[in-house]
């Protein structure tokens, strides 16, 4: 509860209501704290980036945020209410995200890995499925129109009925994406979207991170790829061993001394010249 501390808190946009608020959160593995009273709001409308150097514990803050983990301490509220921590609650109430290593269904199609998602949203229970009544056969006609314009909007429709392992890399990641909207979210979690991207495919993923946010569905993304998060991001926060050290915008990331000696001296990747053309 102490972080202010440590913590230069400089959010440039307060206007949308809270949409994910993590107070105190901590992750302690035996000795090791993994997340250090890590104090994070994303607010509707925006997109919060989330940087930090190898073993930072990003991803460990995100296993706490979707209820893969039980945080040692700390809360995580959704629209103001505290989250259970089960996966599939977590996803019910709202919260959606991707993983660092693709996880799709390799031998199912690029449709049948939408409809995966979309079943926290699918009120027709097992008995209906079995006996495949008219409510079942609505439920899934609605279900397939829905995931199609999902396809549609991620620009995958035309490989519907592809096997997702054939699927180049970066359709891979699109159609992670494409399933995580399908349980109709209000806040998308994305741990390094472009990861194995090429400089299109990153482009491209830009693109689609706007547009979802244009859709009115909140982001907070982890990325190492510094252009990318600087394009998008309406403030970025910085963990490193555990700590959120910075949180703020651009400049106030770039230019703080602790991020630089966090990131080795080294300046920022797509600090200088690189990000003129930011959109
Ligand atoms: N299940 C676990 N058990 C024990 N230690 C863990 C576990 N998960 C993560 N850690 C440790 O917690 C620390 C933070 O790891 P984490 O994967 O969250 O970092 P990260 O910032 O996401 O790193 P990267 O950018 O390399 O993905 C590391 O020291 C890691 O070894």
């Amino acid at each position: 509860m102490n972080t202010q501390m440590t913590t230069d808190t400089a959010p440039t946009t307060t206007t949308g209501a809270p949409v994910l608020e993590a107070s105190g959160v901590v992750m302690r593995f035996g000795g090791l704290t993994a997340v250090n009273n890590v104090d994070l709001t994303v607010r509707e409308g925006e997109i919060v980036g989330l940087i930090g150097p190898n073993g930072a514990g990003k991803t460990t803050f995100f296993n706490c945020l979707t209820g893969l983990y039980v945080p040692t301490e700390g809360t995580v509220k959704y629209k103001g209410t505290v989250l259970p921590p089960k996966p599939n609650l977590v996803t019910e109430a709202g919260i959606a995200r991707t993983f660092q290593n693709i996880r799709l269904f390799a031998n199912m199609t690029v449709l049948e890995n939408v409809l995966v998602g979309r079943h926290t949203r699918t009120k027709e229970g097992l008995f209906s499925a079995i006996l495949r009544g008219p409510g079942y056969k609505r439920a899934e006609a609605e279900s397939r129109e829905k995931a199609m314009e999902l396809l549609e909007f991620c620009g995958l429709a035309h490989k519907a009925e592809h096997l997702s392992r054939n699927l180049p890399y970066g359709e891979q990641r699109k159609l992670e994406i494409a399933r995580a909207l399908a349980s109709e979210p209000g806040l998308l979690l994305l741990d390094e979207p472009t990861a194995g991207m090429n400089p299109q495919e990153t482009n491209a993923a830009e693109e689609l991170v706007f547009a979802i946010r244009d859709k009115g569905i909140a982001i907070l993304v982890i990325e190492h790829d510094m252009k990318f998060i600087f394009n998008l991001c309406d403030r970025t926060a910085v963990l490193v061993q555990g700590q959120k050290i910075v949180e703020g915008d651009k400049e106030t990331v770039q230019n703080d001394e602790r991020v630089i000696t966090a990131y080795l001296g080294a300046p920022l990747e797509g600090t200088t010249a690189g990000t003129e053309d930011d959109q």
